[in-house]
């Protein structure tokens, strides 16, 4: 049997750890598809369009640390391009894979269906994913796949970003070389030690004669290919608090004594605004700082930062590159020396979810008996989605338990990205218990995977959070386009099972009925529940309001002098 370029790309996305590819068929991939389907670690999964696609396989790289998309060209791609861009942003390596024109019709004025229709070149594609990933590569001979196909999936690793591989459709079945070893693809980058013993002598400066030194967690912890075990060792040899930025909620044990709260300025939990403020020295590790985890800016810390990134550190006045953050966490925690002085009393977290008031079971439902009701079942192997909206607000404010995870997309921040997420994240992990707060106005985008859910019987439960409308929006700035359509959502799993699925679809107007539905939810596993919760179109958290008050000034920002 020929083996072709088709399963040299199969042969590398299985031998750096991929088990589902996700798809969506069109003529210029049919071939690639076949061999892909062929490989017998690989397992296709179709989704319902490539927004989805992509988005599904953005959640599947959450759980498996780098996935696949693979779509048609023009129609299939430039929708993926949305995931992707997910995925760029998120700092998650995801390989879009698309089809493309035959070769022979490069260069000819052949019109080919899917296209802009010029008859001219076919490089538009490629030259839109230059700018949503790492490395993008078009290949054009079959003799240059093996190098081209390696160059972008290590370029995507070892840069925890998106890449792109564009195959012709006459090439996928065309003759190839067989692929060498897979080290040569995923051998990790590892520190210069020059740089890393100069940068824990610049952190002992930095550190020293400081009084009150606080960790600060971002998202990049994890997503910078995981050093949360030498984050909880380097806070632990320091004995200081630790804040976590909204995006990075479930990267620290939230049951650690040391952890004290969610950094989010005066929208964040527990200590974490007033020790983050109070702090006279920061470690930052993996932070982001954007307009939305800083409340319109007005949350920034405002002493000089000492920051750990992926591949390099810096201090006031120091840089040092190629030191990666795991071994720098790690040697850091052999030299620092115990400063436990912002451990005060104030800063301990109570364990709030006991403040909320259990409603009885004919009230009718409100957003703090459905967080009063998801936090009781979280427990050591669930994983909680929040989707963009006030899900964002009730999430973080939960307290994990040991080992529970937390997934937020909160630099995208794509309505709709929670279900496709949630659904490839759930394939890789079949053993967790994965529950999605969505609002109504994000599911009506991606609604379809629900079906894709039912299909491959992925045990999801999906709170759907219906307050009529777009209701971040109205707290930032309302008007008539935050009003959506109402659908009677609990009824779609009737079509989505479409007379062979078991799907569950229910409606929760009380208590007493959202308690029943998780109850069946949590029964429930050879398939998704979505459990249709209503609550008052003004019944959103004040964080909400108050975060989309400054979201909103900074939005107003007048155009500087000479912008206008
Ligand atoms: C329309 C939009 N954001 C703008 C937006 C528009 N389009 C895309 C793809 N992503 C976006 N974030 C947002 S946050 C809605 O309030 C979401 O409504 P819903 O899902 O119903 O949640 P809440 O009611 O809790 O706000
Ligand atoms: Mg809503």
């Amino acid at each position: 049997k020929r083996f072709t370029v088709g399963d040299y790309l199969a042969e590398r996305l299985a031998s750096i750890g991929i088990r589902h590819h996700f798809v969506v068929p069109g003529d210029y991939n049919l071939v690639l598809l076949d061999k892909l389907q062929a490989h017998p670690d690989l397992t296709e999964i179709g989704c319902a369009n490539e927004l989805n696609c992509s988005l599904a396989a953005e959640g599947y790289a959450r759980a498996n640390g780098v996935s696949v998309c693979v779509v048609t060209f023009s129609v299939g791609a430039i929708s993926a391009f949305n995931g992707t861009g997910s995925a760029y942003s998120e700092n998650l390596p995801l390989i879009l894979v698309s089809g493309g024109p035959n070769t022979n019709d490069a260069g000819q004025h052949h019109i080919l269906h899917h296209t802009l229709g010029h008859g001219g070149e076919y490089s538009y594609q490629y030259e839109m994913a230059q700018k949503i990933t790492c490395c993008a590569v078009a290949i054009a001979r079959a003799e240059e796949a093996p190098r081209l196909i390696d160059r972008a999936i290590r370029h995507a690793l070892l840069a925890r970003k998106p890449c792109y591989i564009e195959i012709p459709t006459n090439l996928a079945g065309a003759a190839c070389v067989r692929p060498g070893p897979v080290s040569a693809v995923i051998d990790p980058v590892v520190s210069d030690n020059a740089a890393l013993e100069a940068a824990g002598k610049c952190a002992a400066e930095y550190l020293s004669g400081k009084l009150k030194p606080v960790i600060l967690v971002g998202p990049k912890l994890r997503r910078s290919g995981g050093a949360e075990a030498e984050l909880v060792k380097l806070a632990e040899a320091m004995g200081c608090a630790v804040a976590v930025q909204p995006a990075a909620k479930g990267m620290f044990p939230e049951d650690h004594p040391q952890f004290v709260g969610i950094f989010w300025g005066q929208v964040g939990t527990g200590a974490a605004d007033a020790m983050v403020a109070w702090a006279d020295a920061l470690i930052c590790v993996g932070t982001v700082f954007n307009d939305y985890s800083t409340v319109g800016w007005t949350a920034m810390p405002d002493i000089p930062l000492m920051v750990a990134e992926m591949d390099h550190v810096t201090f006031p006045g120091a840089h040092f590159s190629r030191v990666r953050m795991g071994e720098f966490l790690a040697s850091l925690s052999t030299q620092v020396t115990k400063n436990d002085s912002t451990m005060i009393e104030y800063g301990r977290l109570k364990p709030d979810p006991v403040m909320i008031h259990t409603a009885s079971r004919n009230d009718l439902l409100t957003r703090k008996e459905i967080i009063r009701q998801v936090q009781a079942i979280l427990g050591k192997d669930t994983t909680l989605f929040v989707e963009t909206g006030d899900s964002w607000f009730n999430g973080v404010q939960m307290t994990l338990p040991r080992g529970a995870q937390f997934e937020i997309e909160m630099q995208w921040g794509h309505i709709g990205w929670s279900i496709p997420a949630a659904f490839g994240y759930a394939l890789r992990h079949p053993e967790r218990r994965t529950v999605v707060m969505v609002g109504d106005g994000s599911f009506q985008v991606t609604a379809q995977e629900v079906s894709q859910m039912v299909r491959y019987k992925v045990p999801i439960t999906i709170l759907l959070i219906n307050n009529r409308g777009y209701t971040i929006e109205v707290e930032i700035h309302d008007g008539s386009y935050n009003r959506i359509k109402n659908w009677n959502y609990a009824l779609l799993m009737e079509v989505f099972n479409g007379g062979d699925g078991v799907a569950k679809g229910l409606k929760a107007d009380t208590a007493g009925e959202l308690a029943d539905a998780i109850q069946v939810a949590a029964e429930t596993r050879d398939g998704p529940t979505l459990v249709e919760c209503t609550i008052d179109q003004d019944d959103c958290s004040r964080e909400l309001i108050t975060w989309g008050h400054f979201v909103a000034a900074a939005n107003a920002r007048p155009p500087r002098e000479g912008q206008a």
